[in-house]
């Protein structure tokens, strides 16, 4: 795990104003925001998993050589959810997590396919983040909407099995906004999935692929024409074509920036060499996301304190970015105007104290 909660350089002040910042995350993973206590409890419930049990040991267990060996240790958390009980427990306690940091509305990236091959029912794998979802608003007050992801790596079977959970109306759950699709982008070309994004769009899903986070801008740009992608997970080569850059300028179409996560994968080599500076001076929209925080050692609050180093935000300036992630989010108008009223009545009353 990388041991960089809370930006040891971003100013103190700062640092409590976003604690208390109402925050939209977008993109975050469902097994990758277990914590250490809930990854400990799986294994101890299956001790068969390589995974450590003890939360300490987690800390050298999460910490990456490479993509490819981040999806291997991710792979690994996914064995744990083996009951519908685990599914429910784990959604539960994450919306936990993403309320202590005033997180009024997530949408979080799950991967049914992953659950339903190991095993789980999936009217039952359904029922249980519903449920999540519902005791979760009840309880904290956050709203949480479903991402359904293909894992690209696993195949077009993979898609397709995706899609019919995503589009048999008997299954697709109430909270399901969008399609994404994810794991390792080498030697996984996008183009092959449009079928399954069209089914999916088709359906009322909004579409949001992970692209160029580890392979370069074309892999942006296939995103955009062959899955019409309407966001982008990462985009971070994105910052090597100016066109590109133009591109998702022009057309308003956000990147879910997650800079520790970059870091962490090695897609990026230091927060510094980090191209939110060239997104942001080239007017493409950003938002800050957390991607698989604890993994990451990391939460949405750090990656807020790492924007406003990197961008040199003041109060005024998160709060923008906080709005971002709002407006760019699939959440209804009044849903949004709620939140980006409340966000800039909390600006105001910290800047008048
Ligand atoms: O579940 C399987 O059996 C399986 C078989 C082959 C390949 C896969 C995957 O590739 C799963 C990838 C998994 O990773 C998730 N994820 C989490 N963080 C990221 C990220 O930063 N970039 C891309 N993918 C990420 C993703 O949601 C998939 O669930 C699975
Ligand atoms: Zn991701």
């Amino acid at each position: 795990m990388t041991e960089h909660l809370v930006d040891p350089r971003a100013p103190r002040d700062l640092t409590a104003f976003v604690a208390g910042l109402p925050k939209a995350e977008l993109h975050v993973h469902h097994v990758g925001s277990a914590s250490p206590r809930i990854v400990s409890e799986l294994a101890a419930r299956h001790p068969d998993s390589k995974v450590p049990t003890d939360p300490a040991a987690l800390v050298d267990y999460f910490s990456f050589t490479d993509f490819a060996h981040f999806i291997e240790v991710y792979l690994s958390v996914v064995d744990l959810i083996r009951t519908p009980e685990d599914v429910r427990l784990l959604t539960f306690e994450v919306a936990r997590d993403l309320a202590r940091q005033q997180v009024r509305y997530a949408e979080l990236t799950i991967t049914p396919f992953s659950s339903t091959r190991r095993g789980i029912d999936e009217r039952a794998f359904m029922d249980a983040i519903e449920d999540a979802r519902k005791a979760a608003e009840a309880d904290f007050g956050t709203v949480l909407r479903w991402c359904f992801d293909i894992p690209g790596e696993a195949g077009l079977e993979a898609a397709e099995e995706t899609t019919r959970l995503a589009t048999d109306d008997r299954l697709r759950p109430e909270g399901l906004v969008s399609f994404g699709l994810g794991g390792p982008e080498v030697g996984v070309p996008r183009p092959q999935f449009k079928p399954y994004f069209d089914r999916a769009i088709a359906a009322g899903l909004h579409s949001v692929p992970h692209a160029g986070e580890t392979t370069g801008p074309e892999t942006v740009w296939d995103a955009l024409t062959h899955l019409r992608a309407e966001r982008i997970g990462h985009g971070t080569s994105s910052a090597q074509d100016p066109k590109l850059l133009a591109h998702l300028a022009e057309h308003g179409i956000p990147l879910e920036v997650c800079p520790t996560s970059n870091i962490a994968t090695r897609a990026v080599r230091t927060l510094d060499e980090h191209p939110i500076k060239e997104f942001a001076a080239a007017g493409v929209v950003v938002t800050i996301n957390s991607d698989d925080p604890p993994m990451f050692g990391t939460d949405l609050d750090n990656e807020y304190a790492v924007a406003a180093r990197l961008l040199d935000l003041d109060e005024r300036g998160l709060a923008d970015l906080a709005k971002n992630a709002v407006e760019a989010s699939f959440l209804d108008a009044a849903g949004k105007a709620r939140i980006k009223e409340e966000i800039d009545t909390y600006t105001a009353g910290w800047l008048d104290r």
